[in-house]
């Protein structure tokens, strides 16, 4: 079997997966509307690409919140790896750390946070979930910092659990998280508000990106309460179906945060031209969810470490062929108006 892009990945992962496992990677809520439309808004944003421009070479390479990496790519928060292989994040983190760029490690987890930091060769961000118990928060972010974590990624759309109607048929439930005590995984604070972004922040030192925004409203008040960066996201249309797509929801964020932080972007990267396509309209990097498991799945490290590289070769190519050699000239002057 060859692999010629990261879709190719999909059906052996599949192949290789227990399919509770499977649908619950899979899977998102409700009739899956906004899961599918996630992908289906890359194909009606077309790029204007400009000619005769030396592209001899195209330069990915970039910072994220200070941290170089050799892409504007980077690997979504998603939970238990170990579904997909036995060393779970661990061997993920190898795989990402070989490609250059940075894991966002979720809250939950089939290794621990300090296992998953002692694999990694590269930045590292911790996803944080907050529980009713504020004692778990303390200490997962004072572990996360004290394990060399680079920032703290708070998820802010998941005040309840989605409706997964895969997981309910396959009568699935998640395992318990190896990074802390939490009987049931799915049972967050459904009264965390912006307020406790300030106590957050009176817990640690790293920087705190906002995982789940997708309105220019959420942006001023995040900034307000002293978020350092956003993700515009919908969480893989997991969450809330029928919540507009993240590249939708993705100008109006740029635009209510004027420059003021970092806009990261996840849902329905697959290609180097959806890189191309939310850089255009202001992302400062991505992150990949589903295709990084697909390779986990298939072939552990060297999976995890070719789907990247597939992305990356696909966004260097894309950079030449609309003549934007350096990640600066991707503007949105690409995009049609
Ligand atoms: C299996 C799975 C588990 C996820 N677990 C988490 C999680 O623990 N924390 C979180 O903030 N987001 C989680 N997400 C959402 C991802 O971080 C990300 O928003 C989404 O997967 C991006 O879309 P993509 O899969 O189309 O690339 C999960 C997504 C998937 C598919
Ligand atoms: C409490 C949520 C756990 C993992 C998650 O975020 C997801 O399945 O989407």
């Amino acid at each position: 079997m060859q692999y010629f892009n990261v879709m190719d990945y999909e059906a052996p992962a599949q192949a290789r997966m227990n399919a509770a496992h499977w649908d619950y990677y899979a899977g998102g809520s409700g009739d899956e509307i906004t899961l599918h439309a996630n992908r289906a808004i890359f194909d009606h944003i077309r790029l204007r690409p400009r000619m005769l421009v030396d592209v001899t070479t195209c330069d990915t390479s970039t910072s994220v919140l200070g941290s170089p990496v050799s892409m504007p790519i980077l690997v979504a928060p998603t939970a238990q790896h170990g579904f997909a292989h036995p060393e779970g994040e661990c061997e993920t983190a190898r795989g990402v750390g070989q490609a250059g760029t940075l894991l966002t490690a979720s809250s939950v987890s089939s290794r621990r946070l300090e296992d998953v930091a002692a694999a990694a060769s590269g930045p590292l961000w911790f996803q944080l979930y907050v529980f009713d118990d504020n004692t778990i928060t303390v200490d997962v972010v004072q572990r996360a910092e004290q394990a060399g974590y680079k920032a703290i990624v708070l998820t802010v759309d998941v005040p309840r659990f989605g409706n997964r109607e895969r997981d309910l048929r396959n009568a699935f439930h998640l395992p318990v998280s190896a990074n802390f005590d939490v009987p049931d995984v799915t049972k967050l604070k459904p009264s965390l508000t912006w307020r406790d972004l300030a106590w957050l922040k009176s817990l640690t030192s790293l920087p705190i990106l906002v995982k789940g925004v997708l309105t220019g409203e959420d942006t001023i008040l995040a900034l307000e309460h002293g978020a350092d960066g956003i993700v515009v996201s919908n969480h893989g249309g997991r969450q809330l179906d029928g919540a507009i797509t993240s590249l939708e929801a993705l100008p109006e964020v740029v635009e209510a945060s004027s420059g003021r932080c970092e806009v990261y972007f996840d849902g329905g990267i697959r290609r180097g031209t959806d890189v191309i396509k939310a850089l255009a309209l202001g992302a400062h990097a991505v992150l990949v969810g589903r295709p990084v498991l697909w390779g986990l799945a298939v072939n552990g490290q060297e999976g995890v470490r070719h789907v990247l590289e597939l992305l990356r070769n696909e966004l260097e190519l894309a950079m030449a062929l609309c003549g934007a050699p350096t990640l600066k000239q991707i503007t949105p002057t690409l995009i049609r108006r």
